[in-house]
């Protein structure tokens, strides 16, 4: 009784403090630590002419390009790598999710932007998705046009990638993919268009959300985090998944070969919904045999690949890939047989398990 006494009188203190009755602290920034790995938004070209290098600016430039980003964080940057994400790999990834873990989990930042070039960014941040321990806000930015073209593109998406990754909405929906105004969740997300600004698109669920001058808008709901994190061996790289593209007049050769060459997984970037010609089935199915983790997905670009419409996945012992295009049915491939799963049932469960 007398405890509850204090409580209510408490209460009824600081209402009466509240809105004015206390000293208002000047809210600190939250800290955003920068992660550059190279791309188009770090490209250069000599002017004039359409060239230029992916990964020529540093993350300190590309920061001091961005008119007013220290009002929005507090921001630190990094190198950790300056490549072309086509040379994007496994050494990197680990660097990365290794260093974002440490940021997040020891409160050394409330936020991480990675930079990163667009053509892979879809796989970073999926497998960023499966392996970070932390929930904290990861948002990766590049641009389409490097830093000497006209409109360049980058120092507006990096501004609106720390606006996102400090935004209260961001939390608790992992790593996000933000350019163009628009934010997209790791799963969804797929680059769509050659060289246009709005290249990403998340064309089985749609956008995560939008960014304007005035605001940072989510239109979907807080996913469940995934339901598995998958652990990275110590060292890279991670076992070998190949991709094999499906077309018309296919034989085995391209899959034969790939076990030869001793893939452990195999993913079909197959016609239609996860189609492919009889050869190429029979060896797959040839290599479900041996033990090879094979996953079908689809060449299209949209749309689910489902079990045993025309394909009899039960019997030949295949996975498919749902909603994930044949790039991330491969990342998540890689990280289920390095944490020993492999049996179709275990690896079909898991493709539906991650957090849209
Ligand atoms: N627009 C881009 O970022 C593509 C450039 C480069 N190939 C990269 O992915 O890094």
């Amino acid at each position: 009784m007398v405890a509850a006494r204090h409580i209510l009188l408490a209460c009824i203190v600081a209402l009466a403090l509240g809105g004015g009755g206390l000293p208002v602290q000047a809210q600190a920034l939250p800290r955003v630590a920068v992660l550059a790995t190279g791309g188009t938004i770090a490209g250069s070209g000599s002017g004039g002419g359409i060239g230029y290098q992916a990964g020529k600016v540093s993350a300190q430039d590309l920061i001091a390009a961005v008119p007013g980003i220290d009002k929005l964080a507090q921001i630190s940057a990094e190198q950790v790598s300056s490549i072309g994400s086509q040379d994007m790999n496994d050494t990197v990834w680990f660097t990365l999710a290794r260093r974002i873990d440490d940021l997040l989990g020891k409160g050394e930042a409330d936020a991480v932007v990675v930079t990163h070039g667009t053509d892979t960014m879809e796989e970073t941040a999926f497998f960023l998705a499966n392996v970070l321990r932390t929930d904290k806000p990861v948002v990766l930015v590049g641009s389409m046009r490097p830093s000497t073209a006209i409109s360049a593109d980058g120092p507006a998406n990096l501004y609106e990638a720390v606006k996102v990754a400090t935004s209260d909405g961001a939390k608790g929906r992992g790593v996000l993919v933000v350019l163009n105004d628009t934010i997209h969740a790791a799963r969804l997300v797929q680059k769509t268009n050659t060289t246009s600004v709005e290249t990403f698109q998340s064309p089985n669920g749609g956008p995560a959300g939008y960014v304007d001058p005035a605001s940072v808008r989510f239109v979907q709901p807080v996913a469940p985090r995934a339901t598995k994190l998958y652990t990275l061996p110590a060292q890279p790289p991670l076992p070998r998944v190949e991709i094999v593209y499906a077309h018309a007049g296919m034989d085995a050769a391209a899959i034969d070969d790939a076990v030869k060459r001793g893939a452990k997984g195999i993913v079909l970037a197959g016609v239609g919904d996860g189609n492919a010609s009889k050869a190429a089935i029979d060896a797959l199915a040839a290599a479900a045999q041996q033990g090879v983790v094979v996953i079908r997905a689809s060449r299209v670009g949209s749309g689910f690949v489902n079990r045993n419409v025309e394909v009899d996945d039960d019997k030949l012992g295949f996975a498919v890939s749902l909603d994930l295009n044949p790039q991330k049915a491969r990342v998540l491939a890689q990280l289920l047989i390095a944490n020993g799963v492999t049996q179709p049932a275990a690896v079909q469960e898991a493709v539906g398990a991650g957090r849209y």
